[in-house]
């Protein structure tokens, strides 16, 4: 079957759980904000700029690929640079057809210049409010949940998962960690974890990207993870994969896929850090042939010069999916999203199944 094309999908419905707000910035407005702060940057064209991140970032290793943010988190260090970031987002994401998006960031990286958490929180809820208004009247409707992210290398979870408890009737729908992963197991960070679980609140973690196994089986089972973020590595627990071999899911990789934990998988992602070695040889292929609970996200669109509608270009070519394959992993993002179970499945039956119905004709 012919690969659907990248402009057929930007008009499909599309649900996203694992984009970071500052990895998706439009370059034009990183050279305006710096300028106004005073921020050097490697490149002062739109163009020339957006190329640099993606180059950058294509380092094989996780450890520099992050290394590219100091230039995002710079100018996103007061309440109008916050507020314009996460406009942009909302209306980026809408204009690439995502109906549903968690964005997740850490404030802990932005108090360089004396805001405070809770400022940092209201600041970027209301730029999303005015970015997801601006969406909805330009007619390309899109709900945003956010999640605060603690630095796994830093000691503020606890603070952070409190934060996010605190805004949870306020836009805040989950918490995660994230940063640099070997060296820094999930586990340090097991008191924020206990306590979301004291207050019935909802987490992801970053698992199973530049570490493996170990880093996994913390996450779901000593911290208690709903959802893995990327969780790729989970393929080490599989066995019997190359042709005609018997496949075999080890007691993880069985338990993973019986509880249907959902894994936020990110292909281009994956590709520049190394933690796979193309999208062709990406394992969101046989994770999908074995009907794990799979979902496709962008992580940084900015690093990766990517979108939603080309990560799922790109898996079609790759893997010849068509739009029963691209509805089973938006309706699975949908299943797995942190928002109430009811509003949930109002946008799988109002906008996701008419949307592929109309599509596939
Ligand atoms: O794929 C990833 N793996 C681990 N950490 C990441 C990834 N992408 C971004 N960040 C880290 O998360 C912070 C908050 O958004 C970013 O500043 C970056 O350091
Ligand atoms: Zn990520």
């Amino acid at each position: 079957m012919a690969a659907i094309a990248f402009s057929d999908i930007v008009p499909a419905p599309k649900a996203l759980l694992h984009d970071h707000l500052d990895g998706g910035l439009r370059p034009a407005t990183i050279i305006e904000l710096a300028e106004r702060v005073g921020h050097e940057l490697p490149a002062t064209d739109p163009a020339a700029l957006g190329e640099w991140f993606v180059a950058a970032a294509d380092s094989g290793s996780l450890e520099r690929y992050l290394e590219t943010f100091a230039h995002t988190v710079a100018v996103m260090q007061t309440v109008e640079g916050l507020h314009r970031v996460a406009k942009e987002c909302a209306l980026d994401l809408a204009a690439d057809g995502v109906v549903y998006a968690e964005v997740r960031y850490a404030p802990e990286q932005h108090l360089e210049r004396g805001l405070s958490l809770d400022e940092v929180v209201e600041a970027v809820n209301a730029g999303f409010a005015e970015g997801a208004a601006e969406a909805a009247a330009q007619g390309t409707p899109i709900r945003v949940g956010v999640l605060l992210t603690a630095m796994r290398h830093a000691a503020r979870s606890q603070e952070i998962a409190e934060l996010s408890v605190r805004f949870r009737d306020a836009g805040v729908v989950g918490f995660d960690i994230a940063g640099a992963e070997a060296g820094f197991p999930p586990t340090r960070h097991l008191d924020a974890f206990e306590y979301l679980q004291r207050e019935n609140f909802h987490f992801t973690i970053h698992a199973g990207e530049a570490f493996g196994l170990p880093s996994i089986w913390q996450a779901i089972q000593w911290c208690g993870a709903d959802r893995l973020g990327h969780g790729v590595r989970l393929v080490d627990d599989i066995t019997g994969t190359a042709a005609g071999g018997d496949v075999v899911l080890g007691r993880l990789a069985a338990y993973v896929r019986d509880k249907r934990i959902p894994l936020e998988l990110c292909p281009s992602s994956n590709v520049q850090t190394g933690a796979a070695s193309s999208i062709a040889e990406h394992p969101i292929g046989l994770l999908h042939d074995l009907r794990f609970r799979v979902t496709v996200n962008t992580d940084n669109r900015l690093m990766s010069g990517t979108s939603m509608s080309r990560e799922m270009a790109l898996l079609s070519e790759a893997f010849g999916w068509g739009w029963s394959d691209l509805q089973w992993l938006t309706i699975n993002a949908m299943k797995s999203a942190f928002i109430p179970y009811d509003e949930r499945l109002a946008i799988i039956n109002d906008l996701i199944k008419p949307g592929y119905a109309k599509l596939m004709g």
